[in-house]
């Protein structure tokens, strides 16, 4: 008796695949727009995070369709100066690959190297293990990764944490992406003497440090989400302030510009008190004035003396 014939099931798979409708159904449309809205500048990162999408949109078609497919090694490095945007571009990263379906959860799980490598024998590799197992379905972003690695130390712990970081990265690479962040230079220099990261690194992005105006903007964009204004004046302190603060210690970029709006509306609440006489309205309660900004101890400081005399261009 002859058998039944068994029917494959690849008649159900799908013999083509709207892109453009799947860009828009799987909400990856919306996290760009919103990247785009909320994140000033930043232009070659969000093109480098628009490529990243159709490709991994482009995968997702082809394993719809059954064509041959091998999961896109995802993991990434990050590099620029502090306050460039790189945490925050990150937790965006990792919402994105998860509706894409590549990790199961999306969460961002922020260390360095402290949170990884322990302070004596055998406390690293349960250490490394733990963080890995709370990253499992999303994204670590192992912030200034290069102390991970002291060549000065030929017995330091940080060898076993990245020994352990490169299995995990190679074995798991369809539930866990790692970002490797810090500044350039120095995350350069780790990748000569760490080729196995470097090969397990596909995506590099850079951050560069922002312009001044978009600092500016940045500063307007971060007080409207918190329903505050600069007044003219104010704007043009600001304006000022960002000159020089640039110039000064510590520049961390938008995080020194969220630092001083921080106490700049302290000193407005301060001003507030001192000076109300009666009730306050909203737009008194909403505006900061170029004296909430002018306070700042950025004024008083000295500009910096250049260690040699200035080159004149042309
Ligand atoms: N392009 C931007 N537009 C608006 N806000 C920004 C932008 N970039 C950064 N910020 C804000 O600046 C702050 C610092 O950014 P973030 O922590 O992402 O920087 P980072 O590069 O990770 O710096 P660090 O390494 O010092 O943590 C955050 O509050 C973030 O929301």
């Amino acid at each position: 008796m002859a058998m039944p014939e068994t029917t494959v099931t690849q008649e159900s798979l799908p013999t083509s695949v709207d892109l453009a409708e799947e860009y828009r159904t799987s909400g990856v449309a919306e996290i760009l727009e919103e990247l785009d809205r909320d994140l000033v500048g930043l232009k070659p990162v969000k093109r480098r995070i628009r490529e990243t999408a159709a490709l991994l949109l482009v995968e997702r078609a082809r394993r719809a369709m059954g064509l041959s497919h091998e999961p896109p090694s995802l993991h990434m490095s990050f590099t620029g100066n502090p306050g460039t945007g790189k945490t925050t571009v990150a937790l965006r990263m990792a919402n994105l690959l998860h509706r894409l379906g590549y990790i199961r959860k999306g969460h961002l799980v922020s260390v360095t190297r402290d949170d990884l490598v322990g302070q004596y024998i055998g406390h690293t590799a349960p250490k490394t293990k733990e963080i890995l197992k709370k990253a499992m379905g999303g994204v670590l972003f192992i912030d200034e990764a290069y102390y991970l690695y002291r060549p000065d130390n030929e017995r330091d712990y940080g060898q076993e944490a990245i020994e352990i970081l490169l299995q995990v990265m190679e074995n798991n690479r369809d539930d866990l992406v790692v970002i490797l962040a810090g500044y350039s230079d120095r995350m350069d220099r780790f990748f000569e003497s760490n080729p196995g990261f470097r090969s397990r690194i596909a995506h590099h992005i850079d951050f560069p440090d922002y312009a001044n105006e978009e600092l500016l903007s940045i500063a307007e964009t971060m007080l409207e989400r918190q329903g505050y204004h600069l007044d003219a004046e104010a704007t043009d302190v600001m304006t000022d302030y960002i000159a020089r603060r640039r110039s000064q210690p510590h520049f961390a970029n938008a995080r020194s510009i969220r630092n001083a709006l921080d106490r700049a509306r302290l000193r407005q609440a301060n001003r507030l008190f001192e000076e109300a006489k009666g009730p306050v309205n909203a737009e008194q309660l909403s505006t900061i004035i170029g004296r909430d900004i002018a306070a700042s101890r950025v004024f008083a400081m000295k500009p910096p003396t250049p260690s040699e005399p200035r080159q004149e261009t042309a």
